[in-house]
This record gives structure tokens, C-alpha cells and sequence, in this order.
């Protein structure tokens, strides 16, 4: 069976070059081009690409996934900064390409997965819930991709099971002290030399909290979840946010 052509764009950088060795590394994908900043998106078309991996940046995703749809390449993006206006105009961007599928996953480990689903679950039983994320000092969006996907999450939870907006007692005090305001959940951004990326969910109820917690301790915790990606994305036209939605009951992490 022929292997699918799998390109990376970011690839100099932390997750891309990580990636690259991940997709390099895997007996049924073959990696046809793995470009950076100073390179030629062209180099995707002249690779015959199939598959492009974005990690890059905020401010470079919207131009590369332009390029990659537009040429008939299927995405799998890491790259954070998402906004609602920009998956929408992604959506609309695949709608004219038929056939194109594109994977937009703001975490490829499945712990941070799995932190969002029993985050979302645990949302409708507690008053109080406050997201803390903590990352390595040279990352330059905040929230997180992830923390912020948790929250919309927990607050889609809370609003479908009838609770209230949080309540905000603070009366005093200096602006930003309780963090970004994501629908309703307070968003706390640490950025820490020696960090890389990790994640606290804190629900409080009467007399309990309730913390979930959640480390990558190396790039490698994303590279399953990007190596299944890539091989689903082809079947999937159109827009999919979120890897949750590729994972099955045979996924091992552990493999690979
Ligand atoms: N979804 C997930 O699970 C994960 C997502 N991420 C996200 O991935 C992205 C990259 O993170 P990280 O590797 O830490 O960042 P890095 O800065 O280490 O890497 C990004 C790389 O992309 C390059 N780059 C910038 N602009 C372009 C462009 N227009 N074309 C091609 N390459 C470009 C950068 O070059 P230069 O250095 O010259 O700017 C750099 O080499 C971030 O958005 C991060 O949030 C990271 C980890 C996991
Ligand atoms: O920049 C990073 O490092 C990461 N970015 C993603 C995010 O913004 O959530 C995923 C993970 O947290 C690592």
C-alpha cells in the first residue's frame, strides 16, 4: 500500500520539528516536505502533499491553510489563536473545497483531551470553576488554545444545565487580578521558564473542590494524537474541531 505523503510546515519549531520526526518515524506516512518560515509553501504542491501539518503561529495559520485548501491538501492544525470568526471562516473556506478535510485541535495529548471531557462533565455539579494554565515563557498567545476550549466547554455545561453565571465578589483591587474572562470562566495565564504545558480545572462546591489536573512534560505527549490525525483527516471532509471527535476505541497512545 502506497503511504501517505505527509508535509509540516512550522518544522524548525518546538512541536514541528517533533512532529517531523514523529511522521518520518511511521512505517505508512512518508514526510515529502518540511518547511519553515524562509520556505516556499509551492514546496507542498511540488511534493504532491496530501496531508499538511500546521504548527506554526497565530499570526501565519489563516495564509498556510488558504494555500494548503486551495491546492487540494487536507490540514491537520495545532497551531493555536483560534477565534469563533476564524473557524468560521474556515468553514467557509472548506465548504468551497469539496472533499478537503481539516483537523483543528487546540491539544493532540489525549490527557488534555480527557481534562476537557471530565471538566465538561463535572461543569453542571459545582458553583465555582476557575481554569488555571501554566506554559513555557516564550509562548505568545494567552489563553491557551486549551484553556480557553475548556472553558467555552464548562460554560456550554453550565448554561445547558440551568446554572447561573458566576458570581464575582471582588469590589477592590488591580485590573486582570482574576484573569481573563472566557463566557463566564475566569482564565488564569502563567508563563514560566522550565514549564512546558500544563493545565488546572478548580471546581468548588460547599465544603469540597474538586481539581483536575493535567502535564505534558514533552512534546512527545502530542505526537499520537497528530499521527492519528493525519491518518484520519483524508476520510473527513470539512471542518473538525477538536481530536475527540477522530479518537476510537482502538486508540493507543502508547503505540507508535
Ligand atoms: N495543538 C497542540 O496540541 C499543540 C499546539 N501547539 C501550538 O503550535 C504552535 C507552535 O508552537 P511551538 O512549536 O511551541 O512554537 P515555535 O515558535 O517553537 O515554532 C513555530 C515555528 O513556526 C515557524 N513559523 C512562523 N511563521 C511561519 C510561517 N509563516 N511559515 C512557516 N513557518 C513559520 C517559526 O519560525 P520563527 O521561529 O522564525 O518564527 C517556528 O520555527 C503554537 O501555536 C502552539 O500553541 C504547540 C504544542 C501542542
Ligand atoms: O504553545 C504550546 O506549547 C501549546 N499550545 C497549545 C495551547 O495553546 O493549548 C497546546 C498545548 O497547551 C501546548
Amino acid at each position: 500500500m502506497s503511504k501517505l505523503r505527509v508535509a509540516v510546515i512550522g518544522a524548525k519549531g518546538r512541536i514541528g520539528a517533533e512532529a517531523a520526526r514523529a511522521v518520518e518515524a511511521a512505517d505508512d506516512l512518508d514526510l515529502v516536505a518540511a518547511i519553515d518560515r524562509d520556505d516556499r509553501l509551492e514546496t507542498l504542491t511540488e511534493a504532491d502533499t496530501q496531508v499538511a501539518v500546521d504548527l506554526t503561529h497565530p499570526d501565519a495559520v489563516m495564509d498556510n491553510l488558504e494555500y494548503v485548501i486551495g491546492h487540494g491538501i487536507h490540514a491537520v492544525v495545532g497551531t493555536t489563536g483560534w477565534t469563533p470568526v476564524r473557524l468560521a471562516a474556515l468553514e467557509e473556506r472548506l465548504a468551497a473545497a469539496p472533499g478537503i478535510g481539516a483537523l483543528v485541535a487546540p491539544n493532540f495529548s489525549i490527557g488534555a483531551v480527557l481534562t476537557m471531557r471530565f471538566a465538561q462533565q463535572a461543569a453542571r455539579w459545582f458553583e465555582s470553576v476557575e481554569v488555571i494554565e501554566l506554559h513555557h515563557d516564550n509562548k505568545p498567545d494567552a489563553p491557551s488554545g486549551t484553556a480557553g476550549r475548556t472553558a467555552q466547554l464548562i460554560a456550554a455545561a453550565r448554561a445547558e444545565h440551568g446554572r447561573a453565571p458566576q458570581h464575582d465578589p471582588t469590589t477592590h483591587g488591580l485590573p486582570g487580578a482574576r484573569g481573563a474572562d472566557v463566557d463566564g470562566v475566569p482564565v488564569h495565564s502563567v508563563r514560566l521558564r522550565g514549564l512546558l504545558a500544563h493545565q488546572e480545572v478548580l471546581f468548588g462546591g460547599t465544603g469540597e473542590t474538586l481539581t483536575i489536573r493535567h502535564d505534558s512534560l514533552h512534546h512527545s505527549s502530542f505526537m499520537p494524537g497528530i499521527l492519528l490525525a493525519v491518518r484520519t483527516v483524508p476520510g473527513v471532509p470539512g471542518l473538525t474541531y477538536g481530536l475527540e471527535h477522530f479518537l476510537s476505541e482502538d486508540f493507543r497512545p502508547d503505540e507508535d
